[in-house]
């Protein structure tokens, strides 16, 4: 994204679960779906608890990257397209098709998977205001120059005593 976001929505694989099963259950209302594709990586996670809720069996990635440096995107790129049957689904639509991944930021990875898929259903569990018109369905909306700390890349690390200065 522009900018650094300096406020942190760290979240915890507790929530993130309850985060995914609640998509998970807006969802079920706009289904059945034929199939998901998950936007790797962190769309992965996501993918699996909904595919599991949902009971769909056939997933496919696309597989992208754009945040090659922490917190600024670059250039968006493709490493691995949708399989042509996957495609090929709702008459080469992507009508049935629910994509998914775990955040929508400025929006630019779901638009340029939009253009393969125009009629899949998008969902992310997060959501910035600027990658809010990209997805269909969402569950928590953070502000812009928000980072959001997914459970995959944090550890456990030692706190401060607030009175020794930690952030209130
Ligand atoms: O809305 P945007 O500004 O395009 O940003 C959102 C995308 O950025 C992150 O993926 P990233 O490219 O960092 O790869 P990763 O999923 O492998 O971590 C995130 O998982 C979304 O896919
Ligand atoms: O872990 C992440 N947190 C974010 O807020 C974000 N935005 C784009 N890509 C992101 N990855
Ligand atoms: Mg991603």
């Amino acid at each position: 994204m522009a900018g650094s976001p300096d406020k942190a929505f760290p979240v915890s694989w507790d929530q993130f679960h309850r985060d995914a099963r609640a998509l998970a259950w807006r969802l079920h209302a706009f289904g059945p779906f034929e199939a998901m594709v998950c936007i790797t990586r962190g769309g992965l996670v996501p993918a699996a608890i909904v595919a599991r809720e949902l009971e769909v069996r056939l997933i496919e990635t696309i597989c992208a990257a754009s945040y090659h440096d922490y917190k600024n995107q670059g250039e968006l790129q493709i490493l691995k397209d949708v399989a042509p049957d996957i495609k090929a689904l709702g008459g080469g639509t992507g009508k049935g098709v629910l994509v998914i991944d775990d955040l929508v930021d400025t929006g630019k990875t779901a638009r340029m998977v939009r253009e393969l898929l125009p009629k899949a259903h998008f969902a992310a569990v997060y959501a910035k205001p600027q990658g809010r018109p990209a997805v269909d369905t969402f569950i928590t909306e953070v502000s812009q120059d928000t980072w959001i700390y997914l459970p995959w890349d944090m550890g456990l690390t030692f706190q401060p005593p607030i009175r020794h200065g930690a952030a209130g």
